[in-house]
């Protein structure tokens, strides 16, 4: 039986305000240029009756008579379908059927759906250790300008945005929010059925790292976890993107996690197509998407993320999606809510459940509404169903008629060992921490590791890329304390991949008894776990971060509790030594990575979200290149400073 935590002190409450009404403030010119495009794109009635009659006859050409005539006359709404249906993505596959459901509901709620677009999806568990990894943080932008380009035929007055995955959700987020006079929707596809547990599908990896198993051993297992159609069931940055959606608002209550192709699953797409046509407008229930995502909801989705543990993916996506509705937020503020909220939740690589069991247990509604009493949530947000938070700590049932119906969320946990209310939180903090130092600024998420490897002193081993690590351990050079950085890994070198596939060898020698970490100016997967890593180091070693000054053998500092990330080298040594430089041609061609170098030349730092576009400007309609412009706009503090002193 786990410890009983003391319950949330008063004082926390005031945390999540306090950082909240410095977002507001630090957001206020942005924020006002994004409320104010959004006027301006907002028409006063049916979006296509700005449109000429060729335009017109174009966008319902190919349209069965009746939608047409719907279409022809301007009153009733047009829906948009977005959608990242593909075979490749498990969690995407079940999209297929979604549109004929919809388009079915939407008709009969006397509107018209339209397929508007395909936008492209990754799976990053295909990609992941490959060179293909390298386009996937890009085609978080790239899927939202594939949504622009699906929404630009502005024949719409509200839209549904089908996707799951790790960059998917908020790429076509940020695609609504650059249309955020649109009302939206987002649906889900549901979680697969749980096959082999997550911890021992990582034991068998580990095995097969040794040499004490084989690849087919490897593969029946691999199999034997990801056996069917739906999202992964590790809580990783794709089943994140479902609790946040959940808790932004922007599901219908309880959709997240309801298992694909299913009575009810069906029936919560075609209520989500129903519920698009009432907040289309132009009536009194009118939501616009950029009025859902506000400084309070963003802030929610923080504090949703830390108290589940969800993937460290969102300190660069969330950080984006925030920027595409004029909102600033930063590490900061991760790190200030991650000291304040607790954690509710264990699933893994925070525990050994997966989203099924989860759900089983109580599920988002029960989160919600537990962070909800506690003060942690906003619950003056605006939301698909209104104006309250509260009206999401439900839950979704079929009844008889196959339509959902909603009950309260379960008031006690169905699973104390997945799932705990404030009162027993599994630990009091959110488990994410930010280190600092003469390394830079980077995120360390703790939640899945032991408290004993919490901090690292040892010699730093560097490496220039995940091929050379994996190299030097299968070469056994590897058994003892060390700190393994890995470089030139940034948005600008190489898109700045998951480094995933470093997690068995590192889990090996950890288990082994050395005391390992991982640095990286790189990311790691949503699903990994055990071993510390500091990662999305920035500024990136290719923008001239300081990781590029550190020499094999110098003595490095990283200590979550004290938020250290620190080279113990001296001062004068330090600032006197030369910047690393590596040949990274290999990183720009090949698996159609020529095609991306406009990003790698555009992208902003990591803690800026990693994003090709600008946050709105109140002079132009363009975006505005850099925060910093931006935010001269407010007094610097000495916390502004580039290497901020750690919280
Ligand atoms: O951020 C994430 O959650 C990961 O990118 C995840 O989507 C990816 O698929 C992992 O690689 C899966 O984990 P395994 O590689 O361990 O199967
Ligand atoms: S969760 Fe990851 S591995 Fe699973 S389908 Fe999504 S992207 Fe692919």
């Amino acid at each position: 039986m786990m410890p009983v935590l003391p319950a949330i002190p008063p004082a926390i409450h005031h945390i999540v305000a306090a950082v909240t009404a410095r977002i507001t403030a630090r957001s206020a010119v942005t924020r006002a240029a994004y409320l104010s495009h959004l006027t301006a794109a907002r028409a006063q009635g049916v979006h296509r009756t700005a449109l000429s009659c060729t335009n017109l006859a174009h966008g319902f050409a190919a349209f069965p008579a009746a939608d047409k005539l719907v279409l022809k006359q301007q009153r009733q709404p047009s829906v948009a379908i977005v959608s990242a249906y593909n075979d490749m993505l498990s969690a995407h596959q079940p999209l297929e059927r979604f549109p004929a459901i919809i388009k079915q509901a939407v008709r009969a709620a006397g509107g018209v759906a339209q397929f508007a677009g395909g936008v492209p999806a990754m799976c990053d568990g295909v990609t992941q250790g490959q060179p293909g990894m390298e386009l996937s943080l890009f085609s978080r932008d790239t899927i939202a300008m594939a949504t622009a380009v699906a929404l630009s035929h502005n024949m719409f007055d509200a839209a549904l945005y089908l996707g799951v995955c790790d960059k998917i959700v908020p790429g076509l987020l940020i695609g609504a929010l650059h249309f955020g006079h649109l009302p939206a929707l987002f649906i889900p596809a549901g979680p697969m059925i749980s096959g082999m547990s997550n911890p021992e599908k990582a034991r068998i990896r580990q095995l097969y790292a040794q040499g004490k198993l084989g690849r087919d051993e490897l593969l029946e297992a691999e199999s034997a976890s990801y056996h069917d159609a739906g999202t992964c069931t590790f809580y990783g940055t794709a089943n994140s993107n479902q609790m946040l959606m959940d808790i932004m608002g922007l599901h219908l209550p309880g959709a997240a996690f309801v298992t694909p192709n299913t009575p009810l699953r069906d029936a919560l797409t075609a209520a989500a197509a129903r519920r698009a046509v009432e907040i289309a407008g132009p009536g009194p229930a009118y939501t616009p998407v950029g009025q859902v995502v506000d400084e309070k909801n963003i802030v929610n989705a923080m504090v949703g993320l830390l108290a589940t543990g969800g993937s460290t993916n969102h300190t660069i996506h969330l950080v984006a999606i925030a920027k595409a509705a004029g909102i600033v937020i930063d590490w900061n503020d991760f790190n200030e809510l991650s000291g304040a909220v607790p954690m509710l939740t264990r699933i893994y690589p925070n525990g050994e459940a997966d989203i099924n069991h989860f759900h089983a247990a109580g599920g988002t509604g029960f989160v919600i509404r537990e962070l909800l009493d506690a003060g942690l949530l906003h619950d003056d947000v605006t939301t698909i169903l209104g104006h309250s938070l509260r009206a999401h700590c439900q839950e979704a049932f079929l009844q008889g008629d196959q339509t959902v119906v909603w009950q309260p969320a379960a008031a006690g946990s169905g699973d104390d060992a997945v799932l705990r209310g404030i009162a027993n939180p599994f630990s009091t903090d959110g488990g994410l921490k930010l280190v600092s130092g003469n390394l830079g600024r980077a995120v360390m998420k703790v939640s899945a590791v032991k408290p004993q490897h919490r901090s690292v002193q040892a010699p730093a081993l560097l490496f220039d890329s995940q091929e050379a690590f994996m190299h030097a351990y299968t070469a056994g050079e590897l058994e003892r304390d060390f700190i393994a950085v890995v470089r030139f890994q940034g948005p600008r070198a190489n898109g700045m991949p998951e480094l995933h596939a470093l997690t068995p060898a590192l889990a090996n020698l950890q288990d082994a008894g050395w005391h390992v970490a991982l640095v990286t100016d790189g990311r790691m997967s949503g699903a990994s776990g055990k071993v510390p890593a500091a990662i999305h180091v920035s500024p990136e070693v290719s923008a001239g971060g300081p990781l590029g000054k550190l020499r094999a053998g110098d003595l490095v500092r990283l200590d979550a509790e004290s938020g250290t990330l620190q080279a113990l080298v001296p001062d004068h040594e330090w600032a006197a030594r030369k910047q690393a430089t590596v040949d990274l041609a290999a990183n720009r061609i090949g698996m159609g990575r020529e095609l991306f170098q406009m990003f790698r030349d555009a992208v902003s730092a990591a803690e800026q979200g990693a994003t090709s576009f600008g946050l709105p400007s109140p002079a132009s309609s363009g975006d505005v290149d850099h925060v910093a412009e931006v935010r001269e706009a407010e007094p610097f503090s000495d916390e502004d400073d580039l290497i901020r002193k750690p919280i």
